[in-house]
């Protein structure tokens, strides 16, 4: 048996709620499948999509004067109940087909994070929608928002990413996991909150899910980090006439592609980032970066990036 940490991509997950269920149901049934084979499955996910169109829609409702403000930390505590909504009832209707009986539960997730971290003052975490450029300038004026071109697929928002220094719920994950209940957790990365005279306090910014997922793994000693995401492989020279598919990896080759600057800021490079930092925690671990519709293939080994130490 082996314990797996599944990390779902926000952007994997489809542009509406309808997209959303239907790739979190087809995803539920290849977890269940783990499930099904004794291993020990624990479940995070992303939302850069999602907090960026919350955010959004609360912001013009209060804007119209329909609404009061809401603060973006509870933009992301949003994010994390409406997939952990899908996800939870996905599973558990998974679950019961296979005639397979565990709680399903989602755990509403704040990560520490440290008030001078760098990232604050750098914005890297792309959210929300695509836009063309001229759309992307038209609002970054009107708003203040800072766009980035994200990865060949157009222009979003980024907003701050600092890292991921203590999961507070932790212990209750822990608890969880060690009464056998399928926990869905980390979503979003956690919400992002400081620490201010021995109180948590949320902060508007968006964690990097691969980061948490990766810290979640090494506390709880994961054998396995799966990263989901919308492309089969990690590639070198993504993009272009030789681009390459990654199937077998390791640290060491990963840390030199990074110097060549293979993997997109904001995108691929937390999630290797992300596998390097599992790695380091659980050298014997195995990290795998596969894409969410085929993770099927991907667990009978014919698709993937695979990566160890
Ligand atoms: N070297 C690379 N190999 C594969 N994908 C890459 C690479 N560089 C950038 N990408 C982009 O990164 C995306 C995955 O990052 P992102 O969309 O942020 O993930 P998530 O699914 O977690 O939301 C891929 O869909 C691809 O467009
Ligand atoms: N929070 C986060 O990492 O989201 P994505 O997976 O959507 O990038």
């Amino acid at each position: 048996m082996s314990k797996i940490v599944v990390a779902l991509g926000g952007n994997a997950l489809g542009n509406s709620p309808e997209e959303q269920l239907k790739l979190v149901q087809q995803t539920a049934a290849s977890l269940v499948g783990l499930i099904s084979k004794g291993h020990q499955v624990v479940i995070s996910h992303g939302n850069g999509p999602q907090v960026g169109t919350i955010n959004l829609a609360m912001n013009y409702a209060a804007e119209h004067g329909q609404s009061p403000a809401f603060p973006f930390p509870e933009c992301g505590a949003m994010s994390q109940s409406y997939i952990g909504y899908h996800l939870q009832q996905s599973l558990q209707n998974e679950l019961s087909k296979n005639n397979l009986t565990k709680e399903v539960v989602t755990l509403v997730t704040q990560v520490e994070v440290d008030p001078n971290d760098p990232a604050f003052s750098n914005p890297t975490k792309p959210i929300g929608s695509f836009y063309d450029k001229t759309t992307a300038e038209k609002i970054a004026k009107e708003k203040g928002y800072v766009f980035v071109e994200d990865a060949g697929r157009g222009y979003r928002r980024v907003v701050a990413s600092p890292l991921p220094k203590e999961i507070v719920e932790f212990k209750s994950i822990n608890h969880l996991i060690e009464a056998n209940t399928l926990v869905i957790a980390g979503g979003g990365g956690g919400v992002p909150v400081v620490k201010e005279h021995g109180n948590y306090k949320g902060v508007p910014a968006v964690i990097d899910k691969d980061k948490s997922s990766a810290l979640l793994a090494g506390k709880i000693a994961a054998d396995q980090l799966i990263i989901l995401t919308a492309v089969d492989y990690v590639y070198v020279n993504y993009g272009k006439e030789n681009q390459l598919a990654l199937t077998e990896t390791n640290s060491q080759q990963l840390k030199e592609y990074i110097k060549e600057n293979q993997f997109s800021k904001g995108s691929m490079l937390p999630k290797v980032e992300a596998c390097l930092n599992f790695l380091d925690e659980n050298p014997s671990g195995i990290a795998l970066i596969t894409s969410l519709e085929n993770l099927d293939e991907a667990l009978a080994g014919k698709i993937g990036t695979r990566i160890n130490k």
